[in-house]
């Protein structure tokens, strides 16, 4: 007898500038070369979409759906059916979501346990992605915004795997007491102290498989085994041994294979809470002929604290004026070569950034 088997999602969480892009543009090649053809759902906070033009030069063959302007764990909530519907329709191996760095991954899950998808799609990994050098600090950080020290805990606490990535910033010292922070959290998940989302492929797409034909039928995807029958909002403390661990130099892993999502059957928890108050972006067109320095347009950003948390664009600061990927993720800015093509812009997110501010800012630095 064959069965129609839904299509597996890996929900790819993490706050922001943490790495969930450089994890998912990994896990797209590691599927090409698999065979495996996987359909990309994107979504920015904002209204210019930086990491849907990296992922769209990685993924030939994949379908991508993006959803900008808010937040498909709460203010866009309604779109995120429809476009799984779309994705479903063009019967991938392999969906993967990446959400913003402020969305609670369970609102996704809860999302896809309605009617008309529950026969198409699958929850087969949430995924959360650390940044090893601030994420021990994000409580104190950020209290005044409950919404998001909440959503912050949640990405750790519902994730099958979480990743302390950017390990090359951190002590041991420090990795110490991350392990320890996730560890009272999560109990169950896999944890993976990472560079650059180095994973084995295998934690996050294990079981995933090439669907024999068109119509999903008589593929061998193994539907998920629940490690952990608590209902969800409880602190999984006391578990099964985790496939993986964090200890000693780095990565260690056990006999057996990582567990499937322990979140996919869990009771939904109906909130209606936005993820994050706060946090605003602000999306700055400089024109072609930027007039400012690559030094001037780095010191923009500096000394804004919470009112910068993350920003990133293609400005013209290669040889010749040729566009780059800016990206500025806990203070550090990063430069790279890009096939962006058309206008320069950047994107500046953070706590109660105010626009106009940062817009008469800008002007007021362009016409010296
Ligand atoms: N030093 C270091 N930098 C890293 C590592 N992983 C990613 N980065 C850099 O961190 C920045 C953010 O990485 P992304 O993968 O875009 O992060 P993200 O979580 O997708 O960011 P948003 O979706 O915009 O919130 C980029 O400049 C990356 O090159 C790492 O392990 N070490």
């Amino acid at each position: 007898m064959t069965d129609i088997v839904p299509i597996p999602i890996v929900v790819v969480s993490g706050f922001l500038g943490s790495g969930k892009t450089t994890l998912l543009l990994r896990m797209l090649k590691h599927a090409k070369a698999e065979g495996l053809r996987a359909s990309v759902l994107m979504n920015e906070v904002g209204s210019a979409d930086v990491d849907g033009v990296m992922i769209s030069s990685e993924t030939a063959s994949a379908m991508l759906a993006r959803v900008t302007e808010g937040c498909l764990c709460c203010t866009k909530k309604s779109e995120l059916s429809g476009c799984l519907m779309q994705l479903a329709e063009a019967q991938p191996d392999l969906i993967l979501i990446e959400l913003t760095g402020i969305a609670n991954p369970e609102e996704i899950v809860e999302a896809m346990s309605e009617p008309e998808l529950q026969d198409k799609v699958m929850l087969h990994r949430i995924v959360t992605v650390l940044d090893a050098e601030h994420a021990i600090d994000y409580n104190s950080i950020f209290a005044t915004d409950r919404e998001l020290v909440h959503t912050l805990r949640r990405q750790i606490e519902v994730a099958d795997v979480v990743l302390a990535n950017k390990a090359d910033l951190i002590s041991s010292k420090t990795a110490a007491k991350l392990d320890k922070m996730v560890r009272d959290r999560n109990g169950v998940c896999s944890l993976v102290l990472t560079v650059r989302c180095d994973v084995k492929p295998s934690l996050v797409l294990e079981g995933v498989t090439v669907r024999s034909n068109a119509s999903g039928i008589g593929t061998h995807y193994a539907p998920p085994v629940r490690v952990n029958a608590k209902p969800a909002g409880v602190v999984r403390s006391s578990s099964p041994a985790p496939a993986y661990s964090m200890s000693g130099t780095g990565v260690s892993s056990s006999a057996g294979s990582p567990p499937k999502s322990a979140f996919a059957k869990l009771p939904v928890i109906q909130t209606q809470r936005q993820s994050y108050s706060r946090v605003k972006t602000v999306t700055i067109y400089p024109g072609t002929a930027c007039p400012v320095s690559r030094r001037t347009f780095e010191a923009f950003f500096s000394g804004r604290g919470n009112a910068c948390l993350r920003a990133k664009g293609f400005m013209p600061f290669g040889p010749g004026g040729a566009l780059m990927l800016f990206q500025m993720a806990g203070k550090r800015i990063e430069w790279q070569p890009t096939d962006y093509t058309g206008e320069p812009y950047f994107v500046m997110i953070g706590i109660d950034l105010d626009h106009a501010r940062i817009n008469n800012e800008w002007e007021k630095l362009t016409r010296h």
